[in-house]
């Protein structure tokens, strides 16, 4: 299969160049650049030197349509309302890295990117690709909306509360924490190393994009949902995700019932790994891999369940993740290119 990455330069497209570089099924990777064309690419990332080197091509969307078979684009947020529809209509499927093709309502888009949204026809197209969630929707699609690092954090970590009713969706509280990297290749004055470093900051207070992509899944698991708190903070590390999430029982229960919950919800999925009782996974558990891994308990003194899920934001929040949704559009393994360990320590 040929792929072509759009945005190659950028954090997230490295990781795809990465992956894809020794996936079974990619034979040709076309690396693209609007900034950089003309260059090769192993001269800026010396060290993702193997075998043959890469010259960085002018984003030609009616050509990569009919020459690729599947194009990422790990581009800012308003590059793929302009490019995806662009893109559609030849032989290409299209994955789409950031944020415009996740929220149905144009509105919403308008309200919380300050961009405007993308045409009905395309959003009516893009799948959300949260593959424990979406499976069947996502192998019949030709554009996925790759889900935002956090949201894949936090509606990993609630799904099976919510979508089986037991806690009320109004005391959902989604205490997050990211690594600079979340933020991409370009520092700004939160990300700047002196700032960052040896500091703690939350950021974006009730002002998050990402808060109503999580409502926007939350409403189809539970069309009672209520609106949520989700929080973030900048942590100094490169990469990780942890969201600790709070929510109130509706009625009594043991933790054992709850770990058995997450236990069969999640037995079948290969990059969902639910702890043992008593548990807590940190972010070098999944450091460089697709996984996700979840700890839960219940405090029987406030009937408050906690729930720890953490990911690599540069991996199943985006680039491992797009490939996984790429295995499944294409009917292939959904683990095909993705069954490394975490790197450790
Ligand atoms: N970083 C993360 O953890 C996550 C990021 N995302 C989303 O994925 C997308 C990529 O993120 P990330 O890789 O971190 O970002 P980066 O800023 O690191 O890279 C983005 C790349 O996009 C390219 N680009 C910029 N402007 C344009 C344009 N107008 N047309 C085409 N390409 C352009 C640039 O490459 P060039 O100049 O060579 O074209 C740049 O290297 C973003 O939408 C981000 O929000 C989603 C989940 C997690
Ligand atoms: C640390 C950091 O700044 N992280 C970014 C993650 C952005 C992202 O993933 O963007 P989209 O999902 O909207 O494409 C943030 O919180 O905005």
């Amino acid at each position: 299969m040929k792929a072509g990455i759009v945005g190659a330069t950028g954090y997230g497209g490295i990781e795809l160049f990465r992956i894809l570089n020794v996936h079974p099924q990619i034979d040709d990777i076309t690396l693209y650049s609007s900034s950089q064309a003309g260059e090769y690419f192993e001269d800026i990332y010396p060290q993702m030197q193997r075998g043959q080197s890469h010259i960085l091509a002018d984003v030609e969307p009616d050509k990569m349509k009919e020459d690729l078979d599947v194009v990422f684009l790990a581009t800012p947020a308003g590059v793929s309302i302009d490019l995806t529809p662009q893109l559609q209509g030849g032989k290409a499927k299209v994955i789409d890295l950031s944020g415009d093709l996740r929220l149905k309502d144009q509105s919403l888009y308008k309200q919380w990117y300050k961009k405007e949204p993308a045409g009905e026809a395309v959003l009516g197209a893009a799948v959300y690709g949260l593959p424990e969630w979406n499976k069947e929707n996502i192998q019949q699609a030709d554009v996925i909306a790759n889900p935002g690092c956090f949201p894949t954090a936090a509606l990993l970590g609630v799904g099976p509360i919510i979508k089986e009713r037991l806690a009320s969706p109004s005391s959902l509280i989604i205490d997050a924490k990211s690594g600079v990297s979340g933020a991409g290749k370009n520092p700004n004055l939160i990300t700047h190393f002196a700032h960052a470093q040896e500091n703690f900051q939350i950021y974006k207070v009730n002002q998050h994009q990402h808060i109503p992509e999580i409502e926007q899944q939350l409403q189809q698991w539970d069309e009672d949902s209520q609106p949520v708190t989700f929080s973030t903070h900048l942590v100094p590390m490169t990469k990780g995700i942890m969201a600790t999430i709070y929510l109130q029982l509706n009625e009594e229960m043991t933790v054992e019932k709850l770990q058995s919950l997450y236990k069969s919800y999640y037995e079948k999925e290969p990059f969902v790994r639910v702890r043992e009782m008593g548990s807590f996974p940190c972010t070098k558990d999944v450091y460089g891999s697709n996984f996700c891994d979840i700890g839960i308990t219940l405090d029987p003194r406030t009937n408050r369940v906690t729930i720890v899920s953490v990911i690599d934001n540069l991996m199943k929040g985006a680039a491992s993740q797009a490939v996984q949704n790429m295995n499944l559009l294409f009917q292939a393994d959904e683990r095909a290119g993705l069954l490394t360990l975490p790197v450790y320590p």
